[in-house]
């Protein structure tokens, strides 16, 4: 099920110093649940599960899987909140569990459904914080601060406090505070949950640039596909805790045979489009038809095809979601998801 060359769940990636190891780990969490009178059922929940990976410093890699997959849990281990059950796991050389302070002078978060910002404060005081908390020298908090709320468009808004601020200028502004102590790698969780096409555009811009700038090393957990597309060479995907493919976003795209559709408005309405074995009509409505073609293929012989041949109007591409590209990867037979692994005792 994994594109892997030695069957590991793990593959090549650009050689460098390597700056994230995951090397076997685990994390069980043991749950309690009354489930009668006197009664209590202990159970284990392996969320992560021999668990193994490199990335290297530099590199920008996708962490995707369904729900519960242990996305979070591998996060929370590698920013030290949370112990291993069992493995090894070191960031920049450095065992996070152990040493959590720091290894917080290297490492920046964002979470997208939580702010690290003082809500009722104006946001350059949340800054101001940071800058003591981290203990950061005033020239370089003042030379980071300047260039990253040039870079994020937020002069006008340093005076106004966090809760007046949109989804959209509180993303960007938890980015700044997450990067004033100039961190070698960033976790994002769901960095455009919830933003415009705009600020979806000004954030990933912001990241790109970083990345190729500063060499910033970022592991981005997303449930947007195209955040991956426009950002990540290379995607890891999890699924109840263990790592299911490694490699680049087309790859998943042809284990899972995912496809994309293809919407094309006609001048009027017309029989479905016969493209062949290239496509395949799956809606009709009027004069504006769905077709299915594969995602790891491009639209544009399509695209030609169909200009050449029908009365177009217009026509746009619709991407998979990520639920549907790992859904086509995991249950390639439409079979049930199962629960993450868990053993159960009395
Ligand atoms: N503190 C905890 N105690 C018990 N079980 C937990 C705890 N944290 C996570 N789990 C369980 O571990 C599994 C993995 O959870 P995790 O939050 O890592 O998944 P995720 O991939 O981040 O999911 P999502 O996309 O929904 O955020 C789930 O079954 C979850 O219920």
């Amino acid at each position: 099920m994994s594109d892997t060359s030695d069957g590991t769940g793990r593959a090549s990636h650009p050689a460098g110093e390597v700056f994230i190891e995951v090397d076997e780990v685990e994390k069980v969490f043991e749950v309690r649940r009354k489930t009668g009178f006197l009664k209590r059922e202990r159970r284990q929940v392996r969320a992560v599960d021999a668990l193994s990976f490199t990335v290297a410093r530099g590199e920008m890699v996708g962490y995707i899987g369904p729900n519960g997959a242990g996305k979070s849990t591998t996060i929370k281990m590698l920013t030290g909140i949370l112990t291993p059950s069992g493995g090894r796991l070191r960031v920049a050389g450095i065992d996070p569990a152990r040493e959590r302070t720091r290894l917080a002078h290297r490492i920046g978060v964002v979470f997208g459904q939580r702010t690290t910002l003082w809500w009722d404060l104006p946001l350059i005081d949340s800054y101001r914080l940071t800058h003591r908390m981290y203990r950061i020298p005033d020239a370089r908090y003042r030379e980071n601060l300047d260039r990253l709320v040039e870079l994020l468009s937020l002069e006008s808004l340093l005076d106004v406090p966090v809760r007046q601020l949109s989804l959209g200028q509180r993303m960007r502004g938890d980015i700044v505070a997450a990067l004033l102590h100039d961190p070698d790698v960033l976790y994002l969780d769901e960095p455009t949950i919830g933003l415009d096409v705009i600020s979806k555009a000004k954030v990933r811009d912001f990241l790109r640039e970083l990345n190729t700038e500063r060499g910033t090393t970022v592991l981005l957990t997303t449930h947007d596909l195209q955040d991956i597309e426009q950002l990540c060479s290379r995607v890891m995907v999890i699924d109840h805790g263990r790592l299911v493919y490694d490699g680049p976003l087309a790859g998943l795209h042809e284990v899972g045979e995912s496809e994309r559709t293809l919407v094309v408005d006609l001048e009027r309405e017309l029989p479905p489009i016969d493209m062949g074995a290239s496509a395949r009509v799956v809606k009709v409505e009027g004069p504006r038809q769905w077709l299915a073609f594969p995602a790891s293929e491009s639209a544009a012989p399509l695209v030609a095809r169909i200009a050449a041949e029908y009365p177009l109007l217009d026509l746009s591409v619709r991407e998979p979601d990520i639920e549907t590209v790992i859904a086509a990867m995991l249950y390639p037979t439409g079979d049930t998801p199962r629960p993450p692994s868990e053993r159960t005792t009395a």
